[in-house]
């Protein structure tokens, strides 16, 4: 009997998950996936808490000069009710709630950035999405860490190279954490695809730098 029947990976690496050290992207930024810092039980409780807790409104976007509005949600959290505009409406961050607090405490620690607001999405099920884009907004410091944790339903998120087209992607698990460093929205985009194959809902927390305070 073969001590590692099922893997071609290194003895013990399924043991602890994937390496945050390694870069998901061949080049121009630096995407690093931490697998789950949560326990299931964790994980279970924050989404419960949140989707419960957190005053979710639809979104606007802006599609061939169209408003059209989202049945994916939107919350925003911050130091200070911070105004940020997209698809020219203003919004102003919510404070901190305890469970934000702790999690933004724990994902500092975890990425070792810092950060001062959330943008929460919460995806009623496969039918939702986001189409590519970069987070590369006016009032985000450019080149500062964006830290992604996933509660709920594994989703497949990609990247697009903005010049080569080349692509990669990862199943974000219920309670894992994305970081995406230095040049990473200069040269990539990103997408949550959707799929007919999930049927649960999925909540996503981006812990970001905002600037001209
Ligand atoms: O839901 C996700 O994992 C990604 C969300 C995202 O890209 C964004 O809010 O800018
Ligand atoms: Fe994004």
């Amino acid at each position: 009997m073969t001590p590692f029947p099922d893997t071609d990976a290194p003895p013990g690496s399924e043991l602890f998950g994937p390496d945050p050290t390694a870069n998901l992207l061949p080049g121009d930024g630096i995407v690093n996936y931490y697998g789950p810092i949560l326990s299931v039980k964790d994980a279970d409780r924050y989404f419960a808490a949140l989707l419960a807790d957190v005053p979710w409104k639809s979104d606007e976007v802006v599609i061939f000069g169209k408003r059209i509005e989202t049945a994916r949600k939107v919350a925003w959290f911050g130091d200070s009710a911070y105004g940020y505009t997209y698809s020219g409406t203003t919004r102003h961050a919510l404070p901190w709630n305890a469970e934000l607090r702790a999690l933004k405490q724990l994902i500092e620690q975890t990425s070792g950035a810092i950060y001062n607001s959330c943008l929460l999405n919460l995806y009623h099920d496969g039918s939702e999405g986001m189409s590519w884009h970069s987070d590369d907004e006016k009032e985000l410091a450019r080149d500062a860490a964006i830290a992604s944790l996933s509660l709920g339903a594994e989703r497949k998120f990609s990247f697009k190279h903005k010049r080569t087209s080349a692509t990669t992607s990862v199943t974000l698990e219920h309670g894992a954490l994305l970081v995406m460093r230095g040049t990473t929205q200069t040269h990539w985009l990103h997408s949550l695809p959707k799929s007919k194959k999930v049927t649960a809902p999925r909540i996503n927390l981006t812990f970001r730098t905002i600037t001209c305070l």
